[in-house]
């Protein structure tokens, strides 16, 4: 019956053991994992290899459950000069991501059934990560009306999550309904708050900084004032709400009195804003043109500490792919985004855990637990334990190396990163039993798409064809 002999992962250790700041790697003890199928069937110590199972030796590799990106922009339909399916869950598995979740700012925009159905379709054939779509809020990202949220919803797609990000959804009447619509099957609306009028043609942090470099200024009370206003909406609802990429110590401080009140707020910070300063504007180098922009010395400390005290839920990449034209141009012309997927772990680890503000529990939480939960996602393991499903990675957190354009396994190379020594690095990516990551080097598609179609025949696959006999059915 078995088509695939399994995995024995020997000599881990498990983030979820390293609840203290700080600690060593020694602090918890080594385990072994057994996966069957697309399952973990057994956790111990000293476990013994059978025929044919592949062994990993895990010592001094550090184990988290899959890695769960609520924010990824995948480009396709529409971008693919950018990057496709295919290739940004290529770039997921490479940073250890067995889940993402697609931003609808394609062409045509995942604004009705049919596009999110594509999207899921084209991830599940690839089979490198779970790609969930995300549904726009409004038809065509325009702002005005809103889409088809309860067909996207009620698709085989599933949607949970709705969102206009690249555009805020600015019209306070639509963002009410959107929010009272959602709620009724338990779905969040994640808003990318800019408001559009106080950062018309805006470049970068307002401050003496725009003002010296001359470039038009986006300021702090932008971002805020959408916040606050959207938390007052989502309390009035009582509905979800989640914030896209804060980057500002006053979000911080709304998003933190909002939770205060009760209010069913989530935030989420990018990697890039935990390290990255506007400073770097500097060299009018537009692979740091991001949008929120890069901020102040004073909000990367804001945005870690507030990770640090829980005011911060998660870390989402905001993948943004472009490509060479799009950056290698002017300031002004250029566009906005980085791409983040494949060094998300290491700025994580250089700014979280190797300066103790968070330990390794709390980042598996971070970066695996809370994004899942956020976003309604099935089927993800919440501990590496018998029983549970096998979408995990394993990261070497010792040593560091060069960031280079071999690191980047997506289209785009606009990597803020490239050529900054960061430490760490993904060894293994495990999704549903199957390795998408070996030691470094991305399994082959073909490989890959064999092992995801065998994995959806033993597990999903059964809720899966029931689904479809289902709304076969019912057409
Ligand atoms: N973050 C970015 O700078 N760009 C994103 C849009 C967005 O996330 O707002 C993109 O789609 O390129
Ligand atoms: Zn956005
Ligand atoms: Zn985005």
């Amino acid at each position: 019956m078995t088509a695939n002999p399994g995995i024995l992962i020997r000599g881990a250790r498990l983030a979820a053991a390293l609840t203290e700041r700080g600690a060593e790697l020694s602090a918890a003890a080594p385990v072994d994992l057994r996966i069957v199928d697309g399952v973990i069937v057994e956790r111990g110590t000293d476990l013994a290899p059978r025929a044919g199972e592949r062994v990993i030796e895990a010592d001094g590799l550090v184990a988290l459950t899959g890695l769960v990106d609520l924010h990824t922009h995948l480009r396709e339909p529409g971008f693919e000069q950018s990057e496709t399916v295919l290739t940004g869950t290529r770039a997921a598995a490479a940073g250890g991501f067995t889940s993402v979740f697609a931003m609808a700012n394609t062409l045509p925009v995942q604004d009705t059934a049919g596009v999110v159905e594509q999207v899921q379709a084209l991830g599940d054939a690839g089979g490198y990560a779970t790609v969930r779509p995300i549904g726009a809020v409004t038809e065509d990202l325009a702002g005005e009306k809103l889409s088809e949220i309860g067909a996207m919803a009620q698709s085989r797609a599933q949607v949970r999550v709705f969102s206009d990000d690249g555009k805020c959804v600015h019209d306070p009447l639509l963002m009410r309904r959107a929010l009272e619509y959602v709620k009724t099957f338990d779905g969040v609306i994640a808003q990318h708050a800019q408001d559009p009028r106080l950062t018309e043609g805006a470049q970068m942090n307002e401050g003496a900084l725009s003002s010296e470099l001359g470039l038009k200024g986006w300021p702090a009370v932008a971002e805020e004032s959408i916040i606050a206003r959207d938390v007052l909406l989502a309390e009035h609802t009582g509905a979800r709400l989640h914030i896209c990429h804060l980057s500002t110590a006053g979000s911080v401080e709304v998003v933190r009195w909002a939770k205060a009140r009760g209010v069913a707020v989530t935030a989420e910070v990018t990697p890039h804003h935990l390290i990255l300063t506007e400073e770097l504007v500097r060299s009018y180098d537009a692979r740091y043109k991001v949008n929120p922009p890069l901020r102040r010395e004073e909000d990367v400390l804001a945005l870690r500490a507030a990770v640090a005290d829980g005011v911060i839920d998660i870390i989402a990449t905001d993948h943004a792919p472009h490509p060479l034209e799009a950056k290698e141009c002017e300031w002004d012309a250029a566009a906005f985004g980085m791409v983040g997927l494949e060094s998300a772990l290491p700025i994580a680890l250089a700014t979280l855990v190797n300066g103790g503000h968070t330990s390794w529990a709390e980042l598996e939480v971070l970066l695996s637990h809370r994004p899942a939960q956020i976003g309604g996602l099935t089927g993800a393991p919440i501990a590496l334990e018998a029983g549970q499903p096998a979408d995990l990675v394993l990261v070497d957190p010792s040593g560091s190396s060069v960031f280079d354009t071999e690191r980047l396994r997506g289209m785009s190379v606009n990597s803020p990163y490239l050529g900054m020594e960061l430490p760490g690095s993904v060894r293994y990516t495990v999704r549903r039993g199957y390795l998408t990551l070996d030691d470094g080097a991305l399994v082959p598609e073909a490989t890959v798409a064999a092992a995801a179609r065998a994995a959806g025949a033993t597990q999903n696959g059964a809720a899966a064809a029931s689904a479809a006999e289902h709304s076969e059915v019912s057409q």
